[in-house]
C-alpha cells in the first residue's frame, strides 16, 4: 500500500501576487532583503541570529531567492497551459519542456547579472544542444518569449529583451564542471519534470557551492501545500500551495509562501520511534527501488504507507517534518547528479536533519557534476539515523 501525492489538475496553480509585498525594512538594516521585489522579511529574531552566525552569503541567498521565484513564475505559466508541443525528449530519453530551458535561462541570467565582478560558474542540468537543431526552431522561439516575459515581469529590473541566440548562450552558461575550488552555482531548473508534466510536484532547485561545500540552497515548490503534504488531498482540499525553502549554512532553514508571506523557521520531525515515522520515496519506481524501501520500512516497524512524491519537494517536506525519512535507491550503475540533491541537502541539514549515502557517508559535492556515492541516499533526523542505517545496510545485504 502506498500514498501517491499529486494527480492534481494542471489548472491548479498558485496565482502569484507579484506586487503584493514590499519589504518595510531598509536594505542596510537587512542585507538579506537586497533587491527583492517579491520577497518578504524573515522574522527579526532570525535576522539577528543570522548576523551572529555569518553574513557572508546573504547577498547570494537574496539573488538565489529572486532567481528561483522568477523561474517558478515561468514554470507555473507553462504548467497551466501545458501543450503537447511544449514537451521534447532529450537524448537520454527523459522529458524536457520549454519550462526546463526557460527556467534555466532565467536563473542563469539573473545570477550572472547580480554579480558582475566575480567569475560566473553554473553547473546546471540543461544545455542548448537539442535547441540548436532545425526542428527546435519554434520551441526556441517560445522559450525566448517566455524568458523575456518573465524577466519583464520583475519590476525591479530594466533590461532589454534577449535574442534567441542570447537565450542559447545563457542556457549554456550551465556547462561548468564544478569541483572543489571556488564558488559554483548548482541548478536543476525543474526537478521532477515527470511530475511537472503530470501536474504534480516539481521544484526549482538552486544551491551555491563554496570550496566543494553547499553553503546555501533555495527550493521553490509551486505545487507543495503550505500545510503538510501527507494530509493533503488536492481533490477536496483548498489549502494554499506554493512554498519557498531557504537555507544558509549555520543560519537555519526558513519556509515562506511563493507569493511572499513572512518566512518561518522549519525543523525536521523529532520522532524517535521508527514505528511512528512515515517515509517519502520517488513517485517514479524506475528512479528508486520501492521494494528495498518497503523491506527497510518493515524492519523498522514503520506503520504508515510510503508517501510517493516527485522531486526535491521531498526534501522540503521533510525539512518541516511532514515525514521523517526519505529513501532513494536507484538501479545499479545510475550516477546521481549534484543538482538533484545540493539544494535539498542543505535545506534538510539546516533544519536539523542528516543526509548520507547508504554507507552513512555525507554526500560529497566537490567531485564535479556527479555524486560519487555508496548505493543510495538516506535522509532522516539525528535520532533515527543509526537505526535507519542499520536497517538499510541489513536490507541491502539480504537483497
Ligand atoms: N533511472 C533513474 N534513477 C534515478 N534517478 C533518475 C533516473 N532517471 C532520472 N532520474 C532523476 O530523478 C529526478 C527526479 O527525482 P525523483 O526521483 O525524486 O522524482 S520522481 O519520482 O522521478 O518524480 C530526475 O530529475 P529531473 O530530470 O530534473 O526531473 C532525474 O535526474
Ligand atoms: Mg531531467
Ligand atoms: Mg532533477
Ligand atoms: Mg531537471
Amino acid at each position: 500500500m502506498s500514498t501517491s501525492i499529486g494527480h492534481s489538475p494542471l489548472t491548479r496553480g498558485v496565482l502569484l501576487h507579484i506586487n503584493a509585498t514590499t519589504p518595510t525594512h531598509s536594505k542596510s538594516q537587512f542585507p538579506f532583503l537586497l533587491s527583492l521585489s517579491i520577497a518578504s522579511a524573515p522574522p527579526l529574531r532570525a535576522v539577528g541570529r543570522r548576523a551572529a552566525a555569518s553574513m557572508s552569503y546573504d547577498k547570494q541567498l537574496a539573488a538565489a531567492k529572486k532567481a528561483a521565484s522568477l523561474a517558478a513564475r515561468l514554470c507555473q505559466k507553462v504548467q497551466k497551459a501545458l501543450l503537447q508541443s511544449d514537451v521534447q525528449t532529450k537524448s537520454d530519453r527523459t522529458p524536457v519542456t520549454v519550462a526546463d530551458y526557460g527556467a534555466q535561462a532565467v536563473v542563469s541570467f539573473i545570477l550572472e547579472k547580480q554579480f558582475p565582478s566575480v567569475p560566473f560558474s553554473l553547473v546546471a542540468e540543461e544545455d542548448s544542444g537539442d535547441l540548436r537543431k532545425e526542428e527546435s526552431r519554434e520551441t526556441l522561439h517560445r522559450i525566448t518569449e517566455l524568458v523575456n516575459e518573465t524577466l519583464a515581469s520583475d519590476e525591479t529590473s530594466d533590461i532589454s529583451p534577449l535574442s534567441e541566440e542570447d537565450v542559447l548562450i545563457t542556457i549554456d552558461k550551465g556547462k561548468s564542471e564544478g569541483g572543489p575550488h571556488g564558488q559554483h552555482w548548482v541548478l536543476d531548473p525543474i526537478d521532477g519534470t515527470k511530475g511537472f508534466l503530470r501536474g504534480d510536484q516539481y521544484a526549482i532547485a538552486l544551491a551555491l557551492l563554496d570550496k566543494g561545500k553547499v553553503v546555501l540552497g533555495v527550493l521553490a515548490c509551486p505545487n507543495l501545500p503550505l500545510t503538510s503534504i501527507v494530509r493533503y488531498d488536492p481533490s477536496i482540499s483548498d489549502d494554499k500551495v506554493g512554498c519557498l525553502f531557504l537555507a544558509q549554512v549555520n543560519a537555519g532553514t526558513y519556509m515562506q509562501s511563493l507569493d511572499g508571506s513572512l518566512a518561518t523557521k522549519v525543523h525536521v520531525s523529532a520522532i524517535e520511534n521508527p514505528e511512528e515515522a512515515s517515509f517519502f520515496e520517488s513517485f517514479e519506481a524506475a528512479h528508486s527501488s520501492h521494494d528495498l524501501s518497503s523491506s527497510i520500512a518493515k524492519k523498522l516497524g514503520v506503520k504508515a504507507p510510503p508517501a510517493r512524491i516527485d522531486s526535491q519537494a521531498k526534501y522540503g517536506a521533510l525539512s518541516r517534518g511532514d515525514g521523517a525519512i526519505y529513501l532513494r535507491f536507484p538501479r545499479k550503475g545510475y550516477r546521481e547528479k549534484i543538482w538533484d540533491h545540493a539544494a535539498g541537502c542543505i535545506v534538510v541539514a539546516e533544519a536539523g536533519g542528516i543526509v548520507t549515502d547508504a554507507g552513512g557517508n555525507p554526500l560529497d559535492f566537490s567531485k564535479g557534476r556527479y555524486l560519487d556515492l555508496d548505493t543510495g541516499i538516506v535522509v532522516t533526523n539525528q535520532k533515527l539515523m543509526p537505526k535507519l542505517l542499520k536497517a538499510v545496510q541489513d536490507s541491502i545485504k539480504e537483497k
